[in-house]
């Protein structure tokens, strides 16, 4: 795209001019923009992935700030063409923003935003069901009944793993990991471990009353343990599920000496990042250990699966689905619903 074709544009006399990457749900920051004196254009191209260069076309000789992607670089090269056309603001629709070079921002005086907590419980959820489907074989299962393989009930068809007494094991207690341990804990009475660089006192506090609830009703009470070592959540977790954010320390997490720690049966969940993640050795892995199961939200390098991936049973792979759900907003005025989207 050497020149953006497709853009529309909204406020045309507006003061200030700023580019959107990508079509966004709803209308209200349309809104709340043009209110704002913007004339926005946001592009409509076809193509999925916009390249460094796409971007600079759109960012042109005179732009403010754009709204950009998680799946665009934003370095070196594109804060500097920013910059040039006098912009100041780089907001970046995602939580993670692991692909914004927040020193070359800084070294241009642009300002970057991203969008800390708004995806806690959609992605915390789309956690759980990938640990649920990975549990009980949901994806296996159903591809053996509509292949018409079913010919009646039998004590042995699709065994999967209880979680109800078992261990979770959460990989960054931050936002995310702490909503996804809290489901797990209360919904399954899983037991947990954790590990993060901080302790996450909050949740220990929670599930601290919910054993006290659980004690004062007559059932077994769950119990939390901070780790001292990541290592040491991956011998003793029987579900271990990655929240950490991508950056260096947290690159290739898990690779193969650590899946190798794991136990056998474990199953591994990633709706963090990608790159969190050896693939390359974390296929291998799935193709020794059968009963080894994973579900993965994010690649290492998307759109692409590392080769392998697809064809094994054991995984369970979805398109980066985590923020994709829509919630209804019931107003005070009971007849009136809002949606997200
Ligand atoms: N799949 C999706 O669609 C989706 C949606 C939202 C967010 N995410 C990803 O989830 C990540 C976490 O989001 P959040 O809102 O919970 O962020 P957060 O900042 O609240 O939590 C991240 C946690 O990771 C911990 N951490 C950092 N380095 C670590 C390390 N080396 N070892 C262990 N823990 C470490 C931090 O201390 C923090 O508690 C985001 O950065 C983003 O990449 C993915
Ligand atoms: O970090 C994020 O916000 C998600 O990965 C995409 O919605």
């Amino acid at each position: 795209m050497a020149k953006p074709v497709s853009i529309e544009v909204w406020n045309p006399s507006g003061k200030y001019r700023v580019v959107s990457t990508k079509p966004m749900p709803g209308t209200r920051w349309i809104n709340l923009l043009i209110q704002n004196d913007v004339r926005l254009e946001i592009c409509t191209e076809k193509k999925t992935i916009l390249s460094v260069e796409d971007i600079i076309a759109l960012i042109g000789d005179k732009c403010d700030g754009v709204i950009g992607q998680l799946t665009e670089d934003w370095g070196e090269e594109l804060f500097s063409a920013l910059s040039k056309a006098g912009g100041k603001a780089f907001s970046n629709m995602a939580v993670g923003y692991n692909n914004v070079d927040v020193d070359a921002a800084n070294k241009y005086g642009v300002a970057v935003g991203n969008t800390p907590g708004v995806l806690t419980e959609t992605t915390a959820e789309l956690a759980a069901s990938l640990t649920l489907a990975a549990a009980r074989r949901i994806v296996e299962a159903d591809e053996f009944m509509r292949a018409g393989l079913y010919d009646g009930w039998l004590p042995h068809l699709f065994v999967g793993n209880l979680l109800k007494g078992q261990t979770v094991g959460v990989i960054g207690a931050g936002r995310i990991g702490s909503a996804y341990a809290r489901m797990m804990v209360e919904g399954f009475k899983m037991n947990l471990i954790y590990y993060d660089l901080y302790q996450s006192t909050r949740l220990e506090k929670f599930v601290t009353a919910y054993a006290a609830f659980l004690k004062a009703n007559g059932e077994t009470p769950v119990t939390w343990k901070r780790a001292a070592t990541m290592d040491e959540v991956l011998q003793e977790a029987d579900i271990i599920s990655l929240h950490p954010v991508l950056d260096k320390t947290t690159y290739h997490l898990v690779n193969k000496e650590r899946l190798a720690k794991m136990k056998k049966e474990a199953i591994l969940i990633n709706c963090s990042r990608g790159p969190v993640i050896d693939e390359a050795a974390l296929v291998e892995h799935l193709k020794h250990n059968p009963m080894f199961r994973v579900g993965l939200d994010v690649f290492e390098e998307e759109p692409y699966m590392k080769p392998g991936l697809a064809e094994l049973k054991n995984a369970i792979v979805v398109p980066h689905i985590a923020s994709a759900s829509k919630v209804i907003i019931i107003n005070p005025n009971p007849y009136i619903k809002k949606f997200r989207y």
